[in-house]
């Protein structure tokens, strides 16, 4: 878990694509970490999903984000685009929003245009504010940045709405209100992923969103690269991985009153902790545990 030698937004500029899996706190951040991503997503569906075990419908908070924020940046130091949903409001909550989220160690903010309160980009009925108002938003949240190095990622959920077209447009206008990086949700075929790099690939590092079970096909991140996408997210597969291997667990335990028949699908005690650093952080304990008078004066 090293940090990175160039910034997310020199990183991005380079010819190859970044593959972002999600992630929704401390723990997940690090084991993806260890698998060695150069950038990760927090995603604010996957916290919908396990801190409220609620859907994406816009019920999670400014704050609880930002606090999940912190979580992750205090474990590790990997580039984290973070889902900021519609910034909670209009432009003033938007600045508010990037204000708290760069302070908590963000480095990209996902901005949407859909009208308050949001859904999932791949859940029906979504609705979305008019371009010009999200422009506005766009160039509150660069005003508001205090690094040019937060990356702002401004996403069009207006394909479902009004169709490819119309969301390429409101992207461009996006672009010329300040975004950084464009994010077009949910497109319903290749052709349309494809067609979309097209138009908008020169102009920006693009995002593709790969949503199991979604709108969108899932294509891998070589396949997404060679279309012209810079940055491709799996926001929520560790969730539904987790949750079936949840589901088995307690159904197991349930039916036999022990974690036994379960024990080769699980970690045990200390390969958890080896997992979550338990010795390093013993062993960097022990260097601190006597630096008092006496030792100073022995050093004298
Ligand atoms: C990207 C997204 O906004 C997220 O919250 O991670 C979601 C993903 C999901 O629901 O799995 C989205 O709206 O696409």
């Amino acid at each position: 878990m090293t940090v990175p030698s160039i910034s997310f937004r020199d990183r991005l500029a380079q010819d190859r694509v970044v593959l972002a899996p999600g992630v929704y706190d401390a723990f997940t951040a690090s084991m993806a970490a260890r698998a060695g991503f150069e950038a990760l997503y927090l995603s604010g569906a996957a916290i919908a999903y396990t801190r409220l075990g609620r859907p994406d419908i816009g019920l999670v908070s400014v704050s609880e984000v930002a606090d999940t924020i912190a979580l992750v940046r205090d474990r590790v130091p990997t580039p984290l685009i973070v889902d900021a949903d519609t910034g909670y409001g209009n432009a003033l909550n938007v600045q508010r929003t990037v204000r708290m989220f760069e302070r908590a160690g963000a480095t990209a903010l996902q901005l949407e245009d859909q009208s308050f309160p949001k859904r999932c980009g791949h859940l029906t009925d979504k609705a979305v504010i008019p371009a010009g108002e999200m422009a506005g938003k766009i160039k509150a949240a660069v005003d508001a940045r205090a690094s040019e190095n937060t990356l702002i990622v401004a996403r069009t959920d207006a394909v479902a709405v009004e169709g490819v077209s119309a969301a390429l447009d409101r992207a461009r206008l996006y672009v010329e209100a300040g975004a950084d990086v464009l994010f077009v949700e949910a497109p319903k075929s290749r052709e349309q992923l494809s067609a979309i790099a097209a138009d908008l690939g020169g102009i920006r590092p693009l995002l593709a969103n790969m949503v199991e079970g979604g709108q969108t096909p899932i294509s891998s991140a070589a396949e997404l690269g060679a279309l012209g996408y810079r940055l491709v997210i799996f926001p929520g597969g560790i969730v539904r991985a987790l949750a079936r291997q949840a589901q088995d667990y307690y159904a197991s335990l349930a039916q036999h009153g022990t974690t036994q028949p379960f024990r080769d699908r699980m970690f045990d005690f200390n390969a958890l902790n080896d997992l979550i650093g338990t010795p390093e952080m013993l062993a960097l304990g022990e260097t601190y545990k006597d630096s008092g008078p006496a030792k100073r004066e022995d050093a004298a």
